[in-house]
């Protein structure tokens, strides 16, 4: 018998920032016994989807991104990843799988639309939002995989970064920081994060360049773990990773986890208002505002 559970799961206008789990049916599945096992939910909203799987049998959750056309990061989007991280903590999540629900993409990265003609007070709204939610994914208490099953650029591949393993499917798709290809710079907490998963020498090398990586070049520089050729194996490699932490006391993994990432966190945590300062400054001022505009033309002209 397969208990399955659906979370009910609000809009962000209707429950806010709690998202509810109803038990909603108990049902058999004849003739099966390899279906997934869990509960299942889904999170539906103007800004994006979030489907959420959990395996009752091993508590890891599987967190699918799904905000068509690209996954990009706008306001409302990462508001609600940062309540579903929320949710995993409090129902004591034992890991999680962070991917993506669309094809070919993990994440386009910040939603171009919330930099360009923006004003002091949206860019405000916007970049909290993304400080706290990514806080908040660095610092989980329970260990995390990217699955990352398409391009990851920009905040798509800080995003995965803040993961403590990444599993990339290839050949096709690309992953890094392209700030600089843009004529933005990236802010201090995506380098720090960049050093501490690259080293400074192929950080700066990443960085300068705005190089995009395959997944074989990733591999090699360390900015992914393993490099897949199917969704189905990312997902059993993901399952490996995280099972040798059933038997760590979870006490001790997430200090750990805690203490070597302490200095980038309380770096951010530190400085928040400085880094909304140098955005506000940078991103509204003519120039990149221009640049901006051309990327964006350039992208629809595809
Ligand atoms: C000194 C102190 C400094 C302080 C720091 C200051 C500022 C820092 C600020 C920001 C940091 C920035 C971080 C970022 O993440 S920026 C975004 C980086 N991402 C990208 O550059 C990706 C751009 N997109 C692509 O390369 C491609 O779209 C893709 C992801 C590879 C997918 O290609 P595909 O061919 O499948 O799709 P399309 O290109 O046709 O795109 C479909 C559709 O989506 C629109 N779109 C794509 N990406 C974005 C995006 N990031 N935001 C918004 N919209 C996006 C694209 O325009 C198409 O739209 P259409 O209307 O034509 O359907």
């Amino acid at each position: 018998m397969i208990i399955s559970f659906h979370y009910n799961i609000g809009n962000q206008g209707i429950f806010h920032n709690s998202i509810m789990f109803v038990k909603k049916a108990l049902f058999a599945v004849p003739n099966s016994k390899s279906l997934p096992i869990g509960l299942v939910a889904r999170f539906s909203s103007a800004t994006g989807d979030i489907g959420v799987t959990v395996n009752d049998k091993t508590g890891v959750a599987t967190v699918k991104l799904q905000r068509a056309p690209v996954n990009s990061l706008n306001t409302g989007f990462l508001k609600n990843i940062e309540s579903t991280l929320d949710s995993l903590e409090k129902e004591k999540a034992r890991g999680l799988i962070l991917t993506s629900g669309l094809p070919k993409i993990f994440t386009a990265g910040l939603d171009i639309l919330e930099l360009y003609n923006c004003t002091t007070e949206s860019l405000t709204t916007f970049w909290t939002q993304l400080q706290s939610t990514w806080l908040k994914l660095h610092a989980t208490s329970f260990p995390s995989v990217a699955l990352i099953n398409g391009h990851a650029p920009g905040a798509g591949c800080q995003l995965a970064m803040s993961c403590e393993y990444r599993i990339m499917l290839g050949p096709k798709y690309t992953i890094g920081l392209n700030e600089t290809k843009m004529g933005i710079i990236a802010p201090f907490w995506f380098v720090d994060t960049m050093i501490d998963t690259l080293g400074p020498r192929q950080a700066e090398l990443a960085l300068t360049s705005g190089k995009l990586f395959t997944s074989s070049e990733a591999l090699k520089v360390g900015l992914i773990d393993e490099e897949v050729g199917s969704e189905e194996e990312g997902v059993a490699k993901a399952e490996a990773f995280l099972s040798q932490y059933a038997t760590i006391p979870g006490t001790a993994r997430k200090l750990t986890k805690l203490m070597i990432r302490e200095k980038t966190i309380s770096n951010l945590v530190k400085n928040k208002d400085k880094d909304l300062k140098n955005v506000i400054d940078l991103i509204t001022s003519a120039q990149v505002q221009k640049g901006l505009g051309l990327y964006l033309q350039s992208l629809k002209k595809k």
